[in-house]
């Protein structure tokens, strides 16, 4: 909270923007010194946001019985007394709001965000990484991992914040030092008006695929593709990826801006033959080539603003090196040496994501793959580059999600694995057994249902045989699992596996 809030600013703000449908007088001389949605965190002096599909009138009630003294809202509620503001968005309204209520401290930083249906975790740690080393530590970050204010870390269930709590976030950052922040923008962000009012510095478009499409997401492809790029307008410059489904419609949107494109040589010599003048005049490529990829490094070249830059990293993998480029891009757009960046991107941690372990000519690896795109990639990938003698692979689906992942994920291990072990990925409200039965049905590789995670993780590290590859995906390092409605304490995939590593010394 910031010293001298004057909420005639706030009214401004709201009906500046043609929010506001009806607010009382009295609220003007209102100095709130907390902000909140929920009920259960009220303070004397609370202003009280009301919102959400479950929301109910007596969280108001309870909230104004412990000291709440105004409430922003979408509905007047008539048996309470206290000011208010009712407005035509609420979600839009919660996030200018809370932008207000703490000073506007995203402002205050550097700001990089990250979208796409896959990559964003990956190209997070990548630049927080180089940025970390650039500014001394002060950068924050927020992912699906965690939210790093710079000194402090902070579990997180959603992968973007839901206003207050980014702000809130970015306050303390601020007060850390942080002079620049990295974050992951999910297409439910921006569905959802998260980092309304925010502004980014560069905005990154990893890829586009079918997914989150689903009653509790997106009701449609186009409104998954119209939340995602509507990211960028938010942005001063566009890191875009050539290869993207609907890379003409996203260009198209953001072509008033400076777009860089990046991708493979092939894909950007085909984009850059075109002769129809698609491209503006201020569009840059950036195309990487000469790559050598092992199971343990990557060496890649990039051709990029005149000049042909080499680059090595541990992360392995064809995306991975797309994903590296783009942290890349956005690192030199903000001004950061690339000598800095290239000694950066040597020894990068993704926590969860290609994770390997190896035992006895075994090869045990972690991963966050969870639907076509990504599963489909990873495949590839260790296929080309890891060679295994066979494979074992270990997964689920979450509930209450983009119900084609099932037959999608059943359909690649049944191409790609030579046997699957099916058990609990975040079911929701979902029977477990049910979503591992739904995905069996595309399976006729050996294939047993696990439901308990630990047990079907240990029964395939027990019985990988020599050359073999077992994957476990779709839960990185998560220590949870989202089962009705809670997050329920579970040990995770790494934990097990390193449990199992303890109980089996290699002499
Ligand atoms: C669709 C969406 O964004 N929903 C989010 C939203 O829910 P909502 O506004 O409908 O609120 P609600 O849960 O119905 O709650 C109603 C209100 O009553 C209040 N309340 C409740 C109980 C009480 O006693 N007192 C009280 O005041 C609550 O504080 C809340 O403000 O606000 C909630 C927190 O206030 C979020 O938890 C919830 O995320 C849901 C659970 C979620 O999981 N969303 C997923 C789909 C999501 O956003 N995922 C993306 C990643 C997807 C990707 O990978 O691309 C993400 O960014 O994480
Ligand atoms: N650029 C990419 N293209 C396709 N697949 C990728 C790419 N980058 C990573 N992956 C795969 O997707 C998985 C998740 O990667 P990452 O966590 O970086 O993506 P994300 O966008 O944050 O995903 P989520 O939305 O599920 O949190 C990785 O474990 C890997 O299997
Ligand atoms: N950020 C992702 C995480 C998915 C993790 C997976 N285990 C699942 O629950 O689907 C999402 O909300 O779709």
């Amino acid at each position: 909270m910031k010293e001298n809030l004057q909420f005639t600013a706030l009214l401004d703000i709201l009906s500046r923007q043609d929010l506001i449908t009806e607010y009382s007088e009295d609220c003007k001389d209102i100095t709130p010194s907390h902000i909140t949605i929920n009920s259960k965190d009220v303070v004397p002096g609370t202003f009280f946001v009301c919102k959400g599909a479950s929301f109910k009138e007596d969280y108001l009630k309870s909230a104004i019985a412990q000291g709440a003294i105004v409430y922003l809202s979408q509905q007047k509620y008539d048996d309470v007394d206290i000011p208010y503001i009712i407005v035509n968005d609420i979600r839009k309204a919660m996030a200018l709001a809370a932008r207000w209520f703490f000073g506007n401290p995203g402002d205050n930083m550097t700001k990089v965000g990250i979208t796409g249906t896959k990559g964003k975790t990956t190209v997070t740690f990548v630049m927080k990484d180089i940025l970390d080393k650039y500014t001394d530590n002060r950068c924050s970050a927020f992912s699906t991992h965690e939210i790093d204010v710079g000194t402090k870390v902070f579990e997180t269930t959603l992968t973007t914040p839901e206003p207050i709590e980014l702000q809130t976030y970015f306050d303390m950052a601020v007060d850390e030092g942080c002079t620049h922040c990295i974050m992951e923008v999910s297409s439910q962000a921006m569905k959802m008006n998260r980092i309304y009012g925010e502004h980014y510095k560069v905005g990154v478009f990893t890829n586009i695929d079918y997914d989150h499409i689903s009653p509790t997401e997106h009701a449609s492809m186009e409104d998954y593709l119209g939340c995602k790029v509507s990211f960028l307008k938010q942005c001063d410059n566009v890191v875009l990826y050539s290869d993207t489904r609907y890379f003409e419609t996203i260009y198209n949107e953001v072509r008033d801006k400076h777009v860089v494109v990046y991708g493979s040589k092939e894909s950007i010599e085909k984009l850059m033959s075109r002769d129809d003048d698609f491209f503006e005049k201020d569009t840059d490529f950036a195309s990487i080539h000469n790559e050598d990829l092992t199971d343990h490094n990557s060496y890649f070249e990039l051709i990029y603003g005149g000049e042909n830059r080499a680059y090595n990293t541990n992360l392995i993998g064809d995306y991975n090196v797309e994903n590296i480029v783009a942290a890349i891009i956005s690192s030199l757009l903000i001004g950061i040496p690339n000598d800095q960046i290239r000694s950066s991107i040597r020894d990068v941690y993704v926590p969860g994501r290609l994770q390997v372990y190896h035992w006895k000519d075994r090869t045990f690896m972690i991963d966050y793959a969870h639907n076509y795109i990504s599963m489909y990639r990873l495949y590839e990938m260790v296929k080309k580059t890891m060679k295994p003698k066979s494979i074992t692979v270990v997964f689920g689906c979450g509930g209450e999600r983009y119900k084609k992942r099932r037959e999608d994920m059943g359909r690649l291990a049944e191409q790609y694995a030579d046997k699957v072990v099916l058990t609990m990925e975040d079911p929701g409200f979902e029977s477990c057994e049910e979503i591992c039965k739904e995905i069996k049905q595309y399976i006729t590789k050996p294939c047993y249902i696990i439901v308990d995670r630990e047990q079907a993780l240990t029964r395939a590290l027990d019985e990988a045989q020599p050359g073999e590859l077992v994957i476990t995906t779709g839960k990185g390092i998560e220590s949870t699992q989202r089962i009705n409605g809670t997050f329920v304490q579970c040990h995770s995939d790494a934990q097990v596996i390193e449990h199992w590593l303890t109980e089996h010394p290699e002499e």
